[in-house]
């Protein structure tokens, strides 16, 4: 247990950083970076990147992927990075997964345990997003596909499904920023509903740290900025690992 507990702390603690080595090169073609989903194989020890592109996505969501992921960093021959505040960040099924060692580690803890956006196999049928942030800045930008699967009102989208997704994109911005968190409290004004099937941008900006406490604001915006569909304020606490581990 106390190894465990160790290993977890360790590899928690490497979150912040986010390394160069779990960002994905730059892929600059749509074709390209859809194939590269497919060539992920059951034999490959890393775990499989849901952020990436998938035949489920529209052209929408492959523009604004396109768009974000030219700004990133690029590595050049070296493994070196090419300055960009602008990084894609890779998402798993699991957050455990981040963690050095983490792909082995979350087989034995908690083994069945999934990310609750990234749990349902058929491509396109839930949540389709993925995460870019800007370092300089200390913003972060989510491209959101919303599957048929979360329906709420009859053709538009569930207001837990868009919770699930802005606390998915303030809390991974808020780890990037702070190390591990938990969302303490989280407000949300649900202004214009959003269509099903749609694309839409969630845009996540630090106002605070204070101590132990990020506060970060949020949009859920059509793509073109002209309308919005959700606002929230989020304040998330830092946390030791041994939080999770002893159950809160
Ligand atoms: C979860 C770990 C994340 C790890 C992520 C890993 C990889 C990241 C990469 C990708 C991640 C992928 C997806 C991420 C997706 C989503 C992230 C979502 C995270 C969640 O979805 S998580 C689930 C829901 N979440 C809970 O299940 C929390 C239950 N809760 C507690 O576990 C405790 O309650 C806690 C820890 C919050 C605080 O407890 P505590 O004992 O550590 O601290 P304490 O109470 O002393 O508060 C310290 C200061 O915060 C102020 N404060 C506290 N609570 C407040 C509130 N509600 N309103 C206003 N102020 C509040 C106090 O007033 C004090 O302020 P002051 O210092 O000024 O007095």
């Amino acid at each position: 247990m106390a190894r465990m507990l160790r290993r977890l702390r360790k590899g928690f603690q490497s979150l912040t950083s986010f390394s160069a080595a779990t960002i994905q090169p730059n892929l600059s073609a749509s074709e390209s970076s859809r194939s590269e989903v497919a060539l992920l194989s059951f034999f490959s020890p890393k775990p499989r990147d849901f952020s990436l592109p998938n035949s489920s996505w529209g052209s929408e969501m492959m523009r604004l992927y396109d768009h974000y992921n030219s700004q990133c960093e690029a590595e050049t021959e070296g493994g070196q990075t090419q300055g960009s505040p602008w990084q894609r960040l890779p998402s798993y099924n699991r957050s455990l997964k981040y963690a050095p060692g983490g792909v082995y580690l979350s087989k034995i803890v908690q083994s069945k345990a999934r990310l609750f956006t990234r749990n349902i196999r058929e491509p396109g049928a839930a949540f389709e997003y993925a995460l870019f942030v800007n370092k300089g800045e200390k913003k972060c930008v989510c491209i959101f596909q919303a599957g048929w699967l979360l329906e709420g009102p009859p053709g538009h989208v569930h207001g837990g499904a868009i919770a699930t997704m802005i606390d998915t994109v303030t809390g991974t911005h808020a780890t990037f920023l702070s190390g591990p968190i938990m969302t303490a409290n989280l407000n949300i004004a649900y202004r214009s509903p959003i269509p099903l099937g749609s694309t839409v941008l969630i845009e996540s900006s630090l106002d605070t740290q204070e101590g132990r406490k990020t506060f970060i604001s949020c949009k859920v915006m059509s793509t073109d900025g002209s309308k919005l569909h959700t606002e929230a304020t989020v304040l998330f606490v830092s946390i030791n690992v041994s939080h999770l581990v002893r159950g809160g």
